[in-house]
């Protein structure tokens, strides 16, 4: 539970997110069309994988008895009669003494039960192509082979009517290709959200322009957008308003029924000009903490959430004021804090959450995993801290990180932001941060 100055910790404003992340509606698309979404339903194989015993090396399918006394001193000479590329649908007889030659993918005979790669035969040439080559009549082996050897058998990965994958999954690169294989061509998935991204503000203008005295550039939009994208969402719109109420009132109308959810930077604090505030909450209290009725008098069953958009004074440095709720229209709307930093993280903690959850994600919150510190900086007791970091470790060493800003998590150092390669997390309990400790760490690029 939060200090009584702020509303909620970070894992309990994520609770909330989730309990109201409106859920988004089902599609069946061809596999190709579904990368990056959630799966809705479990996908199930319609084959057999693999859909029957083949071999996994270029070699020779031998039946593994003829080779049974094979010795340097007394090969064994086996018959050659037929050879079975990859494709094939041959499947020759064997008779004890003969073998085919087979490359790797091919279906097994029937009659075989091992496979001797190329190399493994006496007459093996290295320096000697193979590609193209027709099968010579005999291959002379010098060692026996044991059954199964280099054998792949039909179902021994995925049996037709198994679960492949089941809801909740995203269809990342692998996924996607491990369907594909077990003869998957359509799947159940929730639709990607619709979602718009608005930066507000009267100083900012858009990136490039020349700024007067008093103006900045909008990079929080792109941020944003480009994280919005990450999380399997479509970018419906990208815009700033300025701080006049009417502005931000007009685009959130003209955009209605054709987004899900609402993103906001800027103008979520308890400034005079905050826009945000003005236009979803108005009643609410500037920055005090409405009185917590999360469950029951008797501790019970929790009550069921408020969905009306509420700011609130979240336990975590940056990214205080956090505005989170629904619209009557039904959107899911965030309105995060203008400063740069803050947004990012807000966004990473609040809002892909609720982005995943929306499609269905079974893990919607991210892992962070500990790592070593390499140098000490103070962190906000009875908050969160998150700071932009850098590895500093070499590849192939455990972790290591180092502040990427020098100044914690100096919430306004949004040129400094691109030295980053993640978070670290700091716990609220902790007051400074020693080199040498272990803290959190979620790695936002390689
Ligand atoms: N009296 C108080 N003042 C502030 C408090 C507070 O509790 N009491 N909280 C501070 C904290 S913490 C934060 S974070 C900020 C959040 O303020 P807002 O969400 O109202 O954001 P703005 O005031 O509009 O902007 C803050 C800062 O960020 C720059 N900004 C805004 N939008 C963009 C953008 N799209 N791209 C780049 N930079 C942007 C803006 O120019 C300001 O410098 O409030 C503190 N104040
Ligand atoms: O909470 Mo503000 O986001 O610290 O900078």
């Amino acid at each position: 539970m939060a200090e009584a100055r702020y509303r909620s910790t970070v894992e309990e404003h994520q609770r909330r997110v989730l309990a109201l992340a409106p859920l988004l509606p089902e599609d069946t698309l061809a596999l190709a069309e579904a990368a990056g979404l959630t799966l809705a339903a479990g996908a199930t194989a319609t084959l057999d994988l693999p859909p029957w015993d083949n071999s996994a090396m270029d070699g020779y399918a031998v039946r593994s008895a003829d080779t049974t006394r094979a010795c340097a001193e007394s090969p064994v000479r086996l018959d050659l009669i037929a050879e079975l590329p990859a494709g094939t649908e041959a499947d020759p007889a064997l008779a004890p003494g003969q073998a085919a030659r087979i490359m790797t993918g091919a279906p097994m005979p029937t009659d075989a039960d091992a496979v001797v790669p190329l190399e493994d035969a006496v007459d093996w040439d290295p320096a000697a192509p193979t590609a193209g080559t027709e099968p010579p009549a005999h291959v002379e082996l010098n060692h026996p082979v044991t059954a199964e050897r280099h054998l792949r058998r039909r179902g021994e990965d995925v049996r037709a009517g198994d679960l492949v994958s089941p809801a909740g999954r995203p269809l990342t690169p692998h996924r996607l290709s491990a369907l594909a294989a077990a003869g998957i061509a359509e799947v159940r998935v929730r639709r990607r959200p619709r979602v718009m991204v608005v930066s507000t503000g009267s100083e900012l203008v858009a990136p490039g322009e020349s700024v007067r005295r008093g103006q900045i550039p909008d990079s929080n939009s792109l941020l944003l957008a480009s994280l919005v994208a990450a999380s399997g969402g479509q970018v419906a719109h990208r815009g700033r308003v300025s701080d006049d109420p009417a502005e931000l009132q007009a685009v959130l109308r003209s955009t209605q029924g054709a987004s899900d959810a609402v993103i906001l930077t800027g103008g979520a604090s308890v400034g005079a000009h905050d826009v945000a505030r003005l236009v979803l909450a108005p009643d609410s209290p500037g920055g005090t903490v409405p009185s917590r009725q999360t469950s029951t008098p008797d501790g019970g069953t929790p009550v069921p959430e408020d969905p009306t958009v509420r700011f609130d004074r979240v336990a975590v440095q940056p990214g205080k004021p956090q505005g989170f709720g629904l619209l009557a229209d039904g959107r899911a709307v965030w309105s995060l804090p203008g400063n740069p930093v803050s947004a990012w993280v807000s966004y990473l903690l609040f809002v892909e959450p609720g982005l995943l959850a929306m499609q269905g994600r079974d893990t919607p919150v991210a892992p962070w995993y500990p790592v070593v510190t390499e140098e000490g900086w103070r962190s906000p007791p009875g908050r969160e801290q998150f700071v932009p970091a850098r590895v500093v470790s070499a590849p192939g060493e455990p972790l290591r990180i180092a502040q990427a800003t020098e100044r914690g998590s100096g919430s306004h150092l949004a040129g400094r932001m691109a030295r980053a390669t993640g978070l670290a997390r700091v716990p609220a309990t902790t007051d400074a941060v020693s080199a040498g400790n272990t803290v959190l760490y979620r790695a936002l690029e390689a």
